[in-house]
Order: C-alpha cells, then structure tokens, then sequence
C-alpha cells in the first residue's frame, strides 16, 4: 500500500439510487474487497475511462438491497481508499425545497446539515481520538470540475446546494420540509452523511453532484414523494450522470497536485502516542494509510 497518494489520480465513484448498474469502464474488472470496518455493500468495478482509474461502488448494493440507514459507509469508504482511490466522487438522488432547483436539474452540494441518528459517523473512537475540520466538508477543486463536467455532458447544474440529510427512510413530514428550507437547505437526501464525514476522515476530497428527483413535500399543492416518481426521473438522466463521468475524465488535468485535504489527519489527533490503542491502530491501515500504513 502506498503510504503518500502520487501524482496520478484515481477517482472514485459512489452511485446512489438508479445507478447501481455502474458507469462505462474499459478493462472493468469486479473485485470484492474486505474491510476491518465489516461488509461494504457490494465489489467494486475497477477500469479505465479516457486514461485515468475509476473505481465505482453501487451505494445500495446491486439490486438496491440497502437501505441508507444500513449501509456501511464505514466499509465502503475503507475499500475504496484501500483500492488506492484519491478523490471520490459521489452521485445522488436529491428532493428539492426550492422552487428554482426543478426535477431533471443537478446540483453540485457544498454544505451539509446532519439529522442521522444512528449511523457509525466516524473510523476513529475510544483509544484513538481524533476530530477533523469539516467547516468546508466538499472539495472546490474536485466540485467544481464536477459540475463543469456535468454542463458539458448537457446538465443544468446549480452552484452551491445546501443538502440535508435525514434518517429515512421515510420521507419528510410536510413540517420537517418547512423547517429544513427555513434553515436554508436547498436539498434533502438520505446518505450523504456520515459518507462526508468518513471520506475527510480518510483524507478523500470528496465532490457530491445531486441529481433533483422532486420537490420533497413542501408544496402544499402536490401530494408527497413517491419512489416510482423518484425512478422515472433518474432513469431520464441516468445518461448525463454516465456522461458526465466520461466528461470528467476527460477534464482533469494530467497531474494531480496535492490537496489540503490528503493531509487531514494531519493534526487532527488528540490521545497521546503511547495511549493509543494498537488494535484501533490496525484496522487504520488503509483510512490512516499515510500515518498508520505500510510503506514500500
Ligand atoms: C429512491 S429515493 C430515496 C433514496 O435515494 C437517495 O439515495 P442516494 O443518495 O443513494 O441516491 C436518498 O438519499 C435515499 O436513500
Ligand atoms: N425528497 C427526498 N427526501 C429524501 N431523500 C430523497 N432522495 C430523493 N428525493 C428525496
């Protein structure tokens, strides 16, 4: 395992709702990777697009067998930082609660409201402490060759969203969605935390690019979300998703400089060398790679 990320880039892709199926790779291989943070939700699919490594992840595993609640983020953001992945994309459905943010629109996600209750949030915990800055959870650069990717391949792409993510997996109440656009949330989804939290933890850039299925329940006119609603409107644009993939590959710049964000453990830890406990040490192989992995 490599200890410093290099100069080339490899980009991770988690596909949410309708995207299981994956996106275009030349020499696509599946590989089923174990974690010490337990079941990831399925292989990945390693390839190539335009000369640059992706790796793809199916969030909800094939089949969408997995509720956002249940999934493992923990496992899945070790599997792909284990695979050498050194910026992560993700892909998601995202209800709207703006009037301006309409089905059929993206959004590329620069903030984060978290209103999980019962998700593992962090790799790190008794034995090893450690808090990271999230006060910029997504990363600029990748987000916004993300969402210039995603204009090329015919996207109408909003700046700067506002995602809340909630429990599910119900959908809102229509107060809980008055309640989120009063705390200015532009858009709701059930996964994008603790996946945030998780990717800075192991010192992923992390870009997220909404793909708006509804307008949640906000509107008193309409009647709530349905899922078949939801489906109609990714499967519409499943294409531009896979697009923009293709389009992204083909627009980044031939060298990966560093990130801030491949050092944020950096000065993130708090217990003391000698009392950090070996066993949380171990399984921090590939997550703490640059501190904690095996060096060549
Ligand atoms: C199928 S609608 C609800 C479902 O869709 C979103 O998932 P993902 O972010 O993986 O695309 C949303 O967060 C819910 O999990
Ligand atoms: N309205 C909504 N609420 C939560 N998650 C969603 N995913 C897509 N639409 C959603």
């Amino acid at each position: 395992m490599r200890a410093e990320k290099s100069s080339f880039w490899h980009i991770g892709v988690i596909g949410g709702s309708g995207l299981a199926a994956g996106i275009d790779l030349e020499d696509a291989q599946e590989i089923l990777v174990s974690s010490p943070f337990g079941e990831p939700s399925g292989p990945v699919v390693t390839g190539r697009l335009g000369g640059v490594r992706f790796t793809f992840m199916a969030r909800h595993g094939a089949g969408h067998r997995i509720p956002p609640g249940a999934v493992n983020y923990r496992a899945n953001i070790d599997v792909l930082k284990r695979c050498g992945v050194t910026d992560l994309v993700s892909l998601s459905a995202v209800g709207s609660l703006r009037e301006g943010l309409a089905p059929g629109q993206f959004v590329a996600v620069d903030q984060f409201i978290d209103r999980t209750t019962s998700r593992e949030n962090s790799f790190f915990g008794p034995g090893l402490v450690a808090h990271v800055s999230l006060a910029d959870p997504v990363c600029g650069r990748l987000s916004g060759m993300l969402a210039a990717a995603a204009r090329r391949a015919g996207g109408d792409v909003h700046q700067d969203g506002c995602y809340v993510a909630i429990e599910g997996p119900q959908f809102s109440t229509r107060a809980e969605s008055r309640m989120y656009q009063s705390w200015g949330a532009d858009v709701i989804g059930m996964t994008a935390m603790p996946e945030v939290r998780l990717a800075r933890e192991a010192e992923l850039p992390y870009a997220l690019l909404g793909m708006v299925t509804d307008y949640d329940c906000w509107r008193e006119e309409e009647a709530g979300v349905e899922v078949t609603d939801v489906l109609a409107v990714l499967h519409a644009n499943a294409r531009t998703a896979r697009a923009t993939v293709a389009a992204l590959a083909a627009g980044l710049p031939s060298v990966r400089e560093p990130s801030p964000i491949d050092m944020a453990l950096e000065h993130a830890f708090i217990t003391a060398s000698d009392a950090r406990d070996p066993a949380m040490i171990a399984r921090l192989d590939a997550v703490a790679c640059r501190i904690y992995g095996e060096r060549d």
